[in-house]
């Protein structure tokens, strides 16, 4: 998958002249976040260089692998002219020059590596999901508001102004209540190896786990602008098919949960999700070559939005509101928004935008001030690494992470 990723971001690069953007940034501000990598894993380029690459305040300083050529091997190919190399992880974290740290490992090293680095004094951007289960979740919550570090989970899609757009549109009440959500994620068929990560129990693995962006997803449009914290759920069906090499690893999952407001005046919302690791054969037996279908559908009283929106959202990126009269407006949404305000080129891949809200509230933090962007609360990450284990315990499958 991130190869893939990698070689449309390269071709967007080319095409929105992206690459003389970054030649042209060698240059960074003089208080540049330095900003060291915990692995040369497969997503470094599309998450975290790309996106470095083009802002002016943060750069990579150090990156650390498991074996000192493979990490030397991304700084060549990615031209990561100041950064060190070093060959554990640790030694990223004892280094006093750097003061956030990127992380990329397996799941199931998440919990363990961003708790190390917030109490070595860095903050911490996790990749998804943030731990392997709700209780390591609640840990790096505690971690963070010990330390005074911040910790944020990399759901890139959610600092993106299209998704704000769509809220906006939710939160208007033009449409009346939202009343289901219904998201879907499929990766093509061949795009992963028999022993990737994704399918290691020990790892975190799990598609629940690995494309825990449908129950994101689910929770961002249903639950109340900022109060997540006081949503509760219920996972009323789940239908797992489970791998043959080891039935605690879940290669799809259908799931079906009802999310509740403390607001009693909103309606409780059915989100119905799909999330495919391996694709199923049509008829049992065509392969789907593709399987790429919006990221969500939200049902509201008077009106449908479908949402296609990804990790490249300037390529076929829609907002397509059809309401019960039957008149269809599209949008679309690459720049500002309701939350950015002016900020963000059209080029901005979502984890462009993230990182702007990452190093925003880095540099916010330091001079004492408000930080006013998007962002993902660590009771959202809690919130959702619940309902991954409820998921789990529905299906009859043990939760990640456990002893
Ligand atoms: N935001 C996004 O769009 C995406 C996010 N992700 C997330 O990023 C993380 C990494 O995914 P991805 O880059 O695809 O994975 P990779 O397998 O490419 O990278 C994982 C890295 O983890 C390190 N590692 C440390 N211990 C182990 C171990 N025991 N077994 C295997 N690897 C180990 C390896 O580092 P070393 O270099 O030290 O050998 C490896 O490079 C996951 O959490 C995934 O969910 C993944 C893809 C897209
Ligand atoms: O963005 C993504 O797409 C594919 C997945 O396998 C990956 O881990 C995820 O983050």
């Amino acid at each position: 998958m991130p190869m893939i990723l990698e070689l449309i971001i390269d071709v967007c690069n080319w095409w929105n002249g992206v690459n003389k953007i970054k030649a042209n940034l060698k240059q960074k501000s003089p208080d540049a976040i330095k900003l060291g990598v915990l692995s040369a894993a497969g997503i470094n380029f599309p998450a975290i260089f790309d996106p470095v690459q083009t802002h002016p305040g943060v750069v990579i300083t150090a990156i650390a692998a498991r074996s000192k050529a493979k990490a030397e091997a991304q700084v060549a190919k990615y031209k990561l002219d100041a950064a060190k190399v070093y060959d554990s992880y640790e030694e990223v974290l004892q280094d006093p020059d750097i003061e956030a740290v990127y992380i990329p490992l397996p799941n199931g090293l998440h919990h363990k590596w961003a708790i190390n680095a917030m109490r070595a004094g860095k903050h911490v951007l996790i990749e998804k999901p943030i731990t392997s289960n709700a209780d390591e979740a609640k840990e790096i919550r505690d971690c963070a508001n010990e330390t005074g570090k911040i910790a944020l989970e990399a759901y890139h899609w959610r600092f993106h102004p299209a998704a704000h757009r769509v809220k906006e549109i939710v939160e208007s009440g033009k449409y009346g209540h939202l009343t289901s959500v219904f998201s879907k994620m499929v990766l093509p068929p061949g795009t992963l190896s028999s022993d990737d990560i994704r399918f290691k129990y020990e790892l975190g693995g799990g598609a629940s786990m690995d494309l825990c962006y449908v129950l994101s997803s689910s929770l961002y449009w249903a639950a109340a602008p900022n109060d997540v914290k006081g949503t509760s759920f219920e996972v009323l069906s789940t239908k797992p098919q489970l791998s043959k090499r080891d039935k605690r690893v879940d290669e799809n999952m259908d799931a079906t949960i009802t999310i509740t407001n403390a607001d009693s005046a909103r309606s409780p919302v059915k989100c119905t999700t799909v999330c495919q690791l391996a694709t199923p054969k049509y008829l049992g037996f065509i392969p789907q070559m593709w399987g790429l279908t919006p990221l969500a559908v939200l049902e509201l009283e008077q009106a449908k939005i479908e949402f296609t929106s990804f990790s490249t959202p300037f390529i076929g990126h829609k907002i397509i509101v059809t309401e019960k009269s039957g008149k269809k407006t599209t949008e679309t949404c690459y720049t500002g928004g309701p939350i950015w305000g002016e900020r963000g080129q059209s080029w901005w891949t979502t984890y462009r935008y993230q990182l702007e809200g990452f190093v925003d509230r880095i540099k916010a933090t330091k001079n004492q001030e408000k930080y006013n962007g998007p962002w993902v609360d660590l009771d959202e990450s809690v919130k959702l690494m619940e309902i991954v284990d409820a998921v789990y315990e529905k299906s009859g499958m043990p939760k990640r992470g456990a002893k």
